[in-house]
């Protein structure tokens, strides 16, 4: 009891009184007023008082935030608060001019990337809101506590504490949860304690004595350990609102202001090792239950370790990469800014202005526009998907979605269309039987779980079947039976029994149906179908059934292979009778010694579109490879059809035993892995990762959860299980491979979009130093005032924000791309110097040509001069790298970028010109012999560029 006590123990003052059998925090979650006059199922009138107590069951993390955090973040960027830092050193020291530049620059930059993330965000807010886990939840009609208990399904944000809900496989729990009733229960507590292995949960004593007694008898009661049950129920410390303010503003869940401590930590994992509680974030894996909601929205545990899980999440390549960069940009920063003070201190002996020309290199140098330009274009990317119906819950999987070189997918609804029907029912010989059919019936009607494609195509079939009264004794049937006891399905076993009374209480019959071998290698006798009258004698055990020998075994395994070779999905359906009241509880062990009934035969045809898709994702450079739990056969049958090479097929029984090098040969060649497991289905997708493969997966079921956490990204679909879509990156709103194939594309266009803008800024600033270096040391002047550095940055900065609307070279797009930093340094060295060569040309030209070479001469021209040359020359690159092509030539910009960038040139040319500005700019008129210099340089430039293009590519085999 002390254990859940302890983390009770504390309010904003950690003083939480106690009641005589635990904590406030017991009436709090418990309040009899609004509680219900019982622990039964609560009224609607209940509900609504409760949620107004509680509020909705939502948690205010993931990516929803409001538009100021959205602002604040936009602002809040260390770039921007270096320029903001400057902007005020510059304020001090009266350069009021450098400092508005410098605040305009902060501005544009937030502004810009505030605006495209609002647009992105609203867009999938939208989008999210279709996308809702629904929960079935019992309550009670309006006859108040007497009324009928009432199931319905609603959105499990509509949970208040107390509700009812049931739980079956695949579903998130979704909220903390008390156990009133279970059946092979099992669920994933992955997300809370990072343990895989599922763990089993049921009602415990104390929890049946709770539930029988109703709440106010349970406070009044001496059961310590119900108190102790009650007491480890959270309720987080409230923030106080200005912490709460703050953490809004950062982005931060409010409900949990502190890390837990070591002693909290150790009472919430004997929390979540007690078998009567489930906790939201868990995710069922097998069997069902029946269970009362004891805490909704941030006061779950999940809720409280919230913070601490998002820290969890690893950095992918690109976002790690970008840290890295911006800290290159300034540690090269903070590296020159001492020399340039020191060089220009020394040689023109006017230290003021030194020092504000230090001040607006490092300015220069500070890629300012970088986190708007990634965000903008991850942003931009976010709606362009959401435009396709594709939501993405975590921006960065867009650029890993643009590096995907090998999708892996389920084959059921994404290959396949999901409405499968039931084509054929076959006894041992293969011809039509009613019996399959009736037992499949029987099996499919009376289980428990959500009924799966396969279930609802034998339900949909019986009921045409009793619709053209195909056979009399069909309608009858459901009533002539009640429902014992079931062996839910699991993905290992790949059966499922349902346990079942005749009313009359003659027979208990135990009904297995499932995978075709995993059903065979149980059965030991055959039906002789052939004496069948009508479905009832084979109930009645009166219909004669002979030893399944083991040709007749073979005979069986060949009817299916060629069933399944028509690409007709099979199940093999069996039965037994049973004793009705057994001294041991139904068990899997009574799935043996079972009589062979025949096959169920589906259709799940291959979908017209995914053809195209999968030529499409060919054409794009991205393999496809199919993990089914189903049979190869099937599988392969499909995958020639809709044109998945099929050379070599791999089940899960050849993965047993493997070692890891095995695995990964193996992984690379098969494209069909048939009758995997789900932990299976992630050993394959972590193979081809460790290959050093990109690798996506589609799946939404239950059995394709591992995998979807594992793949660098997880797409689901919004009909997919709960625990699909919460472990997926990207959800469709439709289970469309087409989709897929339009995200890829939109991937490496954002990829394609940021990574221009990167190299295109590390490889000026580089030569840009070079530059400024060599000016200081050798000029006895300013080469560029420190206005002109600032404003000829501000129109560079301005040319460039059209980039996340420009495109990519159709080539570019036919391949994945990764993030490398090493091709980034090869760019940046390769590249960058080449605009130095320009600028000390112009330095020579300036200094030979019109002779300005000591202070008293003409500076102010040099400075012009080299203002439009480097403006120029800036503005020019982003033409020049943006493609390896000839820019104009072979490969134009898109409008935005042309325009932009064409409009600052032409800014730049005429700013000399215009007179109340180039006063303020200190800006000169050029003369005429200028020009035809500038024009040189900007064709030499170009050439250059491009030559240093080709020799790039030809050495590397890459451009970005
Ligand atoms: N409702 C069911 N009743 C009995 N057996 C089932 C049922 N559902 C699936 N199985 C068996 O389990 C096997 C694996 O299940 P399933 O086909 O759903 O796996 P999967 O990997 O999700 O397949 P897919 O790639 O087609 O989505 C099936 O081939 C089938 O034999
Ligand atoms: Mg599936």
């Amino acid at each position: 009891m002390t254990d859940n006590l302890a983390y009770q123990d504390q309010d904003d003052e950690g003083l939480t009184p106690r009641t005589s059998h635990g904590t406030l925090n017991f009436s709090e979650n418990h309040d009899d007023s609004v509680y219900g006059s019982g622990l039964g199922p609560l009224t609607s009138n209940q509900v609504q008082q409760l949620r107004q107590l509680h509020g909705p069951n939502t948690m205010e993390t993931g990516r929803k935030r409001s538009w100021y955090q959205i602002l604040f973040g936009a602002l809040c960027h260390p770039f921007n608060i270096l320029l903001i830092l400057l902007a005020t050193t510059s304020g001090v020291t009266e350069e009021y001019k450098t400092m508005g530049i410098m605040l305009f620059m902060v501005l544009i930059s937030t502004v810009l990337r505030f605006h495209q993330e609002m647009k992105s965000e609203i867009a999938v807010k939208g989008l999210l809101k279709l996308v809702s886990n629904k929960v079935i939840v019992i309550r009670k009609g309006d006859g108040g506590d007497d009324g009928a208990r009432i199931e319905s399904n609603v959105s499990s944000c509509d949970l208040v504490p107390g509700d009812w809900v049931k739980q079956f496989p695949g579903e998130l729990v979704p909220a903390d949860l008390e156990i009133i009733e279970s059946k092979d229960f099992h669920v994933s507590q992955a997300a809370l304690t990072g343990e895989a292995i599922p763990v089993q949960k049921y009602a415990s004593k104390s929890t049946d004595f709770y539930s029988n007694s109703g709440i106010n008898d349970a406070d009044d009661n001496e059961d310590e350990s119900t108190a102790e049950l009650l007491t480890g129920i959270v309720t987080p410390k409230p923030s106080r609102p200005i912490l709460k303010f703050f953490r809004k503003v950062f982005g931060l869940p409010v409900y949990s202001e502190e890390k837990l401590s070591d002693e909290e930590a150790r009472n919430m994992v004997s929390e979540l090792d007690k078998p009567q509680l489930c906790f939201m974030g868990s995710a069922v894996v097998s069997g069902t239950a029946t269970c009362r909601v004891v805490s909704t929205g941030s006061k779950t545990q999940f809720g409280r370790m919230a913070s601490e899980l998002a820290k969890r999440r690893p950095e992918n390549a690109f976002q790690l990469g970008v840290r890295r960069i911006s800290w290159i940009f300034f540690i090269t920063m903070i590296c020159l800014v001492p020399p340039v003070l020191l060089l220009q201190g020394f040689i023109i002996k006017d230290w003021y202005a030194a020092f504000t020309f230090a001040l607006s290199v490092a300015v220069g140098l500070t890629p300012e526009m970088l986190p708007m330009i990634v965000n903008t274009t991850l942003a931009k990317g976010a709606f362009e998907m959401s435009r396709r119906h594709c939501i993405v819950k975590k921006l960065d999987a867009i650029i890993n979605m643009g590096g995907i070189d090998i999708l892996c997918t389920d084959k059921t609804g994404t290959l396949t269309n999901s409405i499968v029907t039931l084509h054929r029912y076959v006894n041992r010989q293969g011809v039509s039987s009613s019996s399959p059919l009736f037992l499949g019936y029987l099996n499919a009607h009376f289980q428990s779980v959500q009924q799966n494609p396969l279930d609802s195509a034998i339900v949909s079939h019986f009921d045409s079947a009793i619709e053209n009264n195909e056979d009399p004794v069909f309608s009858t049937i459901p009533q002539k039976f009640t429902l014992v006891d079931e062996l839910p399905f699991d993905f290992e076993r790949r059966r499922i029994s349902v346990i079942l009374e005749q009313q009359d209480k003659t027979n208990t019959l135990l009904i297995c149906k499932g995978a075709v071998e995993e059903v065979i290698s149980q059965c030991t006798r055959i039906l002789d179908d052939t004496t069948l009258t009508n479905v009832y004698s084979m109930i009645r055990n009166e219909v004669a059934t002979h030893p399944l020998s083991n040709s007749e075994q073979v005979r069986l395994l060949r009817l299916n292979d060629e069933l399944s070779n028509d690409g007709l999905r099979v199940l093999a359906v069996a039965y037994k009778f049973l004793e009705s009241s057994p001294v041991d509880p139904y068990g899997i062990g009574d799935e043996a010694e079972l009589i062979f009934a025949g096959y169920l035969a589906f259709l799940d045809p291959p979908k017209e579109s995914s053809k195209d898709a999968i030529k499409s994702l060919l054409e794009h450079n991205v393999q496809v490879k199919v993990l089914t739990g189903d049979s190869p056969l099937v599988c392969q049958k499909i995958c020639r059809e809709i044109g998945i090479p099929v050379d070599v097929v791999v089940t899960g029984m050849d993965l047993v035993g493997m070692s890891e090098e095995q695995v990964r040969k193996l992984v690379e060649d098969a494209t069909i892995f048939a009758k995997l497991t789900p932990i299976q289905k992630s050993d394959v997708v972590r193979a081809l990762k460790k290959n050093g493969h990109i690798v996506g997966f589609m799946g939404d079921g239950i059995n394709d959860a591992p995998a979807l956490t594992e793949a660098d990204v997880g797409i689901s679909v919004d009909s997919g299980m709960d625990i699909c879509k919460e472990s997926a990156d990207i959800i469709l709103l439709e289970k469309d491979l087409n989709v897929v194939v339009d995200s890829v594309i939109v991937g490496r266009m954002t990829y394609g979009n940021t990574l221009k803008y990167i190299v295109m800024a590390v490889s000026s600033n580089f030569g840009n130093v070079f530059s400024m270096l060599v000016a200081s040391a050798w000029l006895p002047f300013q080469p560029m005032g420190s206005l002109h550095v600032l404003t000829q940055n501000l129109l560079y900065d301005i040319s460039q924000i059209a980039i996340p609307w420009d495109h990519m070279d159709p080539e570019f797009l036919m391949v994945p791309h990764r993030w490398s930093m090493k091709s980034v340094l090869k760019f940046m060295v390769m590249i960058g110097p080449w605009s130095s060569v320009f600028d000390i040309t112009t330095f020579l030209f300036m200094y030979f040509y019109f002779g300005i070479q000591t202070p008293e001469d003409d500076v102010g021209l040099f400075q012009s001069a080299w203002f439009t040359v480097g403006l120029l020359t800036q503005t020019l690159i982003v033409h020049m790298i943006r493609t390896p092509k000839i820019p104009f030539i072979q490969s134009w910009a898109s409008l935005p970028v042309v325009f932009m960038t064409v409009f600052i040139m032409g800014v730049g040319l005429g700013l000399p010109y215009v007179p109340e500005v180039s006063k303020w700019l200190k800006l000169e008129w050029l003369p005429w012999e200028f020009y035809p210099f500038l024009l040189a340089v900007l064709i030499g430039y170009c050439c250059v560029a491009q030559l240093a293009k080709v020799i790039y590519v030809a050495l590397f085999k890459e451009w970005f």
